[in-house]
């Protein structure tokens, strides 16, 4: 099978000003992929995501897209005056009207909300507006997701929840993701890359694959040694010849 670039950061650096933000990086995101990047509190992840959504120009280098990118946010995105189903059904637009109905019907269903498509957002707990939002996004034709600490805001049950629901959903409806978050974990369970940053000046300080099926349970032994790996790639946690430091993770 031949991988269709989606995203390319073409030795790509930033600085606001005089402060250098980024060093210079090379990225590469194949069709289908999903990179998540963690990094110290500052390092300059946010700063990523928008230069990969083009909202930045990056001070050096050149970023390019294969397609067209959406940002999903970890504060709700929703609009507030219309309703779960139509929320959805914006997503939808590039589908003939006669199929829009079914496609909702179908998307709510998987996230357990069919009851609440006539709801309005205001009406619905923060998890569930974030279900919402993560099947908006993925129902949507957009080729590359960037999402920056979708579930943050939610409290831990949630956010497991949610983990388990976005790796369903994929195997759904398949997406190239580029995920920023704070937490190793989640970045574990979900990625097939995970791009471990630096204190700002942020660079690549290591790269850890995951070749394991999605879903994840949190105590799969590849997720175990990404976490471990990753905390060590972070200076939080002593190295430990089990993890061998350029080997894959397998399941
Ligand atoms: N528009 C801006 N103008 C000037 N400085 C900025 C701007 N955006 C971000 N910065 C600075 O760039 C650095 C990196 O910010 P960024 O938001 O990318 O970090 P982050 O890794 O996402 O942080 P966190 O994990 O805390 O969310 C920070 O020092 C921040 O103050």
């Amino acid at each position: 099978m031949t991988s269709v670039p989606v995203l390319h950061l073409d030795n790509v650096a930033h600085a606001f000003g005089d402060m250098q933000v980024l060093q210079p990086m090379d990225l590469l995101v194949e069709s289908g992929e999903f990179v998540a990047i963690v990094g110290p509190s500052g390092c300059g992840k946010t700063t990523i995501l928008n230069l990969c959504s083009g909202w930045l120009t990056p001070s050096r280098g050149a970023v390019r897209q294969g397609g067209r990118s959406r940002t999903v946010f970890q504060h709700d995105g929703l609009f507030p005056w219309l309703t779960v189903g139509e929320n959805v059904r914006l997503g939808l637009r590039h589908l003939p009207e006669a199929e829009r109905s079914t496609r909702v019907a179908h998307w709510l269903g998987l996230i357990d909300l069919v009851s609440f498509e006539r709801h309005y957002p205001h009406q619905l707990s923060g998890g569930m507006r974030q279900r919402v939002e993560l099947v908006r996004a993925l129902a949507g034709e957009t080729d590359l997701l960037l999402m920056d600490e979708p579930f943050s805001s939610l409290d831990y049950l949630t956010r497991l929840r949610l983990r388990g629901e976005l790796a369903r959903l994929l195997r759904e409806q398949p997406r190239t993701i580029v995920l920023v978050t704070h937490d190793i974990e989640e970045a574990a369970q979900l990625a097939d890359r995970v791009l471990v940053l630096s204190e700002r000046p942020a660079r690549v300080c290591d790269e850890v694959r995951i070749d394991a099926h999605r879903p994840r349970d949190l105590t799969h032994p590849a997720v175990v040694n990404a976490v471990h790996r990753i905390l060590t790639g972070l200076g939080l946690e002593q190295d430990r010849p089990a993890t061998s430091a350029s080997t894959p993770l397998t399941s």
